[in-house]
């Protein structure tokens, strides 16, 4: 019923950097949570606690967020007493407990390790999946929603070693009429990537990036849509696949300008914001893209609201809304966006999460569940999604076990649940458009 013990440690994500891992036990058994972080965070994110110690893995350790795991979250909730199945209560509970807007006293990535476990042993408490759980704590009902999954398959930005300043070029298998089939689709077109860029710029070019997908030395975006549009046909699926663009552009943001050559920085490439929309909306003209996320910079308000008027694509908030009910709330009322990246760990709590979801579907937005590009071999976000029915799921390339454990959960739900749907293109269609089939979760 309550929490009996908790155990939190230090374990490492697929960087190679060090993260939170949280054991919690019940009268149940024992309920184990790890938490993802980010390279490309935004300013606005709450707080991940660190070491900050030069001694200690670059002052990457996150010993502190352990520790108040294990010293101030553990006694506190352990005599607090509330049930594991109150995910409401506990998170509100451990919100007040660290007591700062953005989590940055006990840390977000503490807070998040516990508040997962406690989703696990609620889902075990009722005797049920853990996506049936949150369904339930969602108020959603079935047929549980399978996730178009948006792959990563050509790294850029932050997450690769290439020039490419557009962070993530993925692929959606929108025309495949299961989950399972999306797999198929989605590792058909993976493998012939690799063909083609090999036959472009040798064997050495297939390296890949922090999310498994190919970080080949490309010129720039144009050249990346067109070997993936080379990838896709000769995989059979011209029509059947949409391209899906994080163009994380907070990270070249400079003084009102975009750098296109960030990673040289002798040698800038600076646009103007109005120059950037141009540059998206000839790829749109060209490319069978379905959505844009961060196109402009976190804070670049109006960029945002001129680009999702007129775009015509589903344009997606990741640093903009961090996952943050009140960001979402004025990028609704500036009409800023009309998707929301939903990232755990950038709000720090399974409620928070749910709420986000929720307030962004109440104003007919897309969301896409996704991961970190550091990550663990914890699931839960491939729950989540299905339990919000958020109708789109990104967590990287079809390759590296980390994005693929998530991918082969969702294979698993798909195959054990006997009343569930595969979303498609539904999880990209906005307001009156968007399908019966995603809106009863609303
Ligand atoms: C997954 C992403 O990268 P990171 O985790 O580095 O923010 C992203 O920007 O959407
Ligand atoms: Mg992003």
């Amino acid at each position: 019923m309550s929490v009996q013990k908790i155990l939190a440690r230090q374990i490492f994500d697929s960087r190679g950097n060090p993260t939170v891992e949280v054991d919690l036990w019940t009268e149940k058994g024992l309920f184990r949570a790890a938490v993802p972080s980010g390279a490309s965070t935004g300013i606005h994110e709450a707080h991940e606690l660190r070491d900050g110690d030069k001694s200690s893995y670059l002052g990457k350790g996150v010993t502190k967020a352990v520790a108040n795991v294990n010293d101030v979250i553990a006694p506190e909730l352990i005599k607090a007493g509330l049930k594991v199945t109150d995910q409401k209560a506990i998170d509100d509970f451990l919100i007040k407990l660290d007591g700062t807007p953005n989590k940055s006293k006990l840390g977000a990535n503490a807070i998040l390790g516990v508040s997962i476990a406690v989703a696990k042993a609620g889902a075990e408490e009722n005797g049920v999946a853990l996506y049936k759980h949150i369904a339930g704590l969602a108020g959603v009902k079935p047929p549980y929603i399978l996730p178009a999954p948006a792959m990563n398959v050509i790294n850029g930005g932050s997450h690769a070693g290439n020039k490419l300043a557009p962070q993530e070029f993925m692929i959606v298998p929108t025309g495949a009429k299961s989950f399972t089939e999306a797999m198929k689709v989605g590792t058909e077109v993976y493998h012939n990537l690799k063909k083609v860029i090999q036959a472009r710029s040798g064997i050495d070019a297939t390296n890949v990036g922090d999310e498994g997908g190919f970080a080949p030395p490309l010129e720039g975006a144009d050249e990346a849509l067109e070997i993936l549009t080379e990838a896709i046909e000769k995989a059979g699926y011209t029509g059947q696949v949409h391209i899906s663009l994080d163009v994380a552009s907070s990270e070249f943001y400079k003084e009102g300008k975009y750098d296109l050559n960030f990673k040289d920085e002798k040698n800038p490439h600076l646009i103007t914001g109005k120059e950037l929309a141009d540059l998206y909306i000839g790829w749109i003209k060209k490319y069978p893209i379905t959505s844009i996320e961060d196109p402009f910079d976190q804070d670049d308000w109006e960029a945002w609201s001129y680009f999702t008027a007129n775009s015509g694509v589903t344009v997606i908030g990741d640093d903009l809304t961090v996952t943050n009910p009140l960001r979402i709330k004025t990028a609704i009322e500036k009409k800023a966006c009309n998707g929301l990246l939903l990232k755990i760990n950038q709000i720090g709590t399974i409620s928070e999460s749910i709420q986000a979801a929720q307030l962004s579907q109440s104003d007919n937005w897309s969301v896409m569940c996704s991961h970190r590009s550091g990550e663990t071999e914890d699931v839960t976000i491939a729950d989540l999604t299905v339990g919000l029915a958020t109708g789109i799921i990104k967590t990287g390339a079809p390759c590296r076990s980390e994005r693929v454990a998530k991918y082969n959960a969702l294979l698993r739900i798909e195959s054990l649940e006997k009343d569930c749907k595969y979303a498609g293109i539904a999880g990209f269609t906005q307001g009156d458009k968007a399908p019966e089939v995603l809106s009863w979760g609303k």
